[in-house]
């Protein structure tokens, strides 16, 4: 028997409307003390703090202070033991990964005359040094370290470092080391949640600290990236997997409900609503959703009831398709399917959605690990500001200005004027005749 949360939009309060968009990472408060700690720690021990928190928190007895950094003959060892189709899957990801972010890389510079001799543009450069956060909590994801790592290669980030929790084996998980050294990253270190988020930017003996972390987490991860959030770029914030799938009547609700279970069963804090205005649709998922689920691993049926039966999941009956798309719009959600023959047609309608997969082809599991886009993306309403994981995010941009003699006096004037309102002697003075005194005509 499997309990699924129903609502009828026409039926609820505005109250209840807002209820429905929230998420589970809203709420911080029961993370935040023990990550404050879990910091300290690091701050104070160092690589013995993490030793000793890879051991409690991953039960990773056989970490050793000595090994917090994989080494070369254990990635040479992970080749080994990685299944062959698991290897080319990897590299097939990863080439579509590369091809999809190439595009992404900005023009080094560019330059306009904005006036007669007088030029200006941006110019952009790598971040020196990231974290990659790739999680271990509930299962191993060398797709993150695929989405996150090709990226960072492709900008030219000097320092790359990926940042996993242990097994209990002390090491790291096997096609995590085969996507780091084949997406180009060399540094894989040994530690996971709010200590790794230390690590990364305190540093330890070991770990030499980063300019920026960026990757999915636990509220651990994402707790501690809010307390240290003035000591290191915390990117965009990327926590529970979370899915809106939008249907409308000319597909099967068994469809639907079968990309509904796809982030639903990456944990109990997971977010996932199917929205339709058709109840053939709704019946049709709900028939279908408990033998789908006894097609599951038990552990993550288990997490998927837990979300479709709860607060943050299950199905929503919308008026039409234009009050299912207003309750896409306000759920802003990281990954969003438009389950129709004519997804095109809602496309326009769409403008909250950090991801946007269309039609009866493209469900959320092929982007999550071989399309091409990135699949670290913006949870908790953050694509209504944010946009997915890019190159950009691993690189800044400079602005450039160059005056020439042609252009200079005529911006001089206006900037004297301007700096004299405001009341800026200098600034006046730097535009006025002590500076034409120096220059050379
Ligand atoms: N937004 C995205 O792009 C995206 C992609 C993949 C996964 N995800 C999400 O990322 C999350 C990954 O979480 P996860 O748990 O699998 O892995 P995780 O690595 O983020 O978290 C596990 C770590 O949390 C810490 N931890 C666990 N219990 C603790 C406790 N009681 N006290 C202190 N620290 C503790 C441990 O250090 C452990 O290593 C999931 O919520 C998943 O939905 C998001
Ligand atoms: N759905 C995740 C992003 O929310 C990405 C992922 C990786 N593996 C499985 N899923
Ligand atoms: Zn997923």
């Amino acid at each position: 028997m499997t309990d699924i949360t129903v609502k009828h939009l026409a039926t609820l309060s505005p109250a209840d409307r807002a209820a429905l968009v929230r998420r589970s990472e809203a709420d911080l408060s029961r993370f935040l003390d023990g990550a404050a700690a879990i910091i300290e720690e690091v701050r104070t021990g160092g690589d013995a703090a993490l030793v000793r928190l890879g051991r409690t928190l991953d039960h990773a007895e056989g970490l050793e202070a000595s090994a917090l950094r994989a080494t070369e003959a254990e990635v040479d060892r992970a080749f080994d033991s990685v299944p062959a189709e698991v290897i080319a899957a990897i590299e097939y990801g990863i080439a579509n990964i590369r091809d999809f972010h190439r595009e992404q890389v900005p023009e080094p510079m560019w330059l306009k005359e904005i006036r007669p001799g007088a030029f200006a543009g941006d110019r952009w450069t790598p971040i020196t040094s990231v974290a990659l956060y790739v999680p271990r909590g509930k299962g191993a994801f060398p797709s993150v370290t695929m989405m996150t790592a090709v990226p960072a290669v492709v900008a030219g980030v000097p320092e790359a470092a990926i940042f996993t929790p242990p097994g209990p084996d002390g090491g790291v998980d096997a096609a995590t080391l085969v996507a780091a050294r084949l997406a180009g990253v060399h540094t894989v270190y040994k530690c996971g949640g709010a200590q790794a988020v230390a690590a990364a930017a305190l540093g330890t003996e070991t770990v030499r600290p980063a300019r920026k972390i960026v990757g999915p987490g636990s509220p651990w991860v994402v707790a501690a990236k809010r307390l240290l959030a003035d000591v290191i770029d915390t990117g965009l914030p990327a926590g529970p997997s979370e899915v809106v799938i939008l249907a409308d009547d000319t597909v099967h609700g068994g469809l639907a409900a079968l990309d509904l279970l796809i982030e639903a069963e990456h944990g109990p804090d997971s977010s996932a609503w199917l929205v339709t205005p058709s109840e053939r649709v709704m019946a049709e998922a709900l028939e279908a959703l408990p033998r789908h689920l006894a097609q599951m691993d038990p552990q993550r049926a288990g997490f998927a009831r837990a979300v479709l039966g709860g607060p943050a999941g299950g199905i929503v009956l919308a008026r039409d398709m234009a009050d299912a798309i207003a309750f896409v719009n306000a759920y802003a959600p990281e990954h969003l399917e438009i389950l129709s023959e004519t997804p095109f047609e809602y496309l326009g309608e769409i403008t909250e959605a950090a991801e946007i997969l269309l039609g009866t082809r493209t469900p959320n599991a092929i982007a999550n690990y071989v399309l091409g886009p990135n699949a670290v993306l913006p949870t908790s309403r953050g694509a209504a500001t944010y946009g997915p994981l890019s190159v950009t995010d691993f690189m800044k941009r400079s602005s450039v200005g160059y005056v020439t003699a042609k252009g200079y006096d005529e911006m001089a004037a206006r900037t004297r004027t301007l700096a004299a309102y405001e009341g800026f002697s200098s600034h006046a003075n730097a535009v006025g005749p002590m500076r034409t005194a120096y220059l050379k005509r």
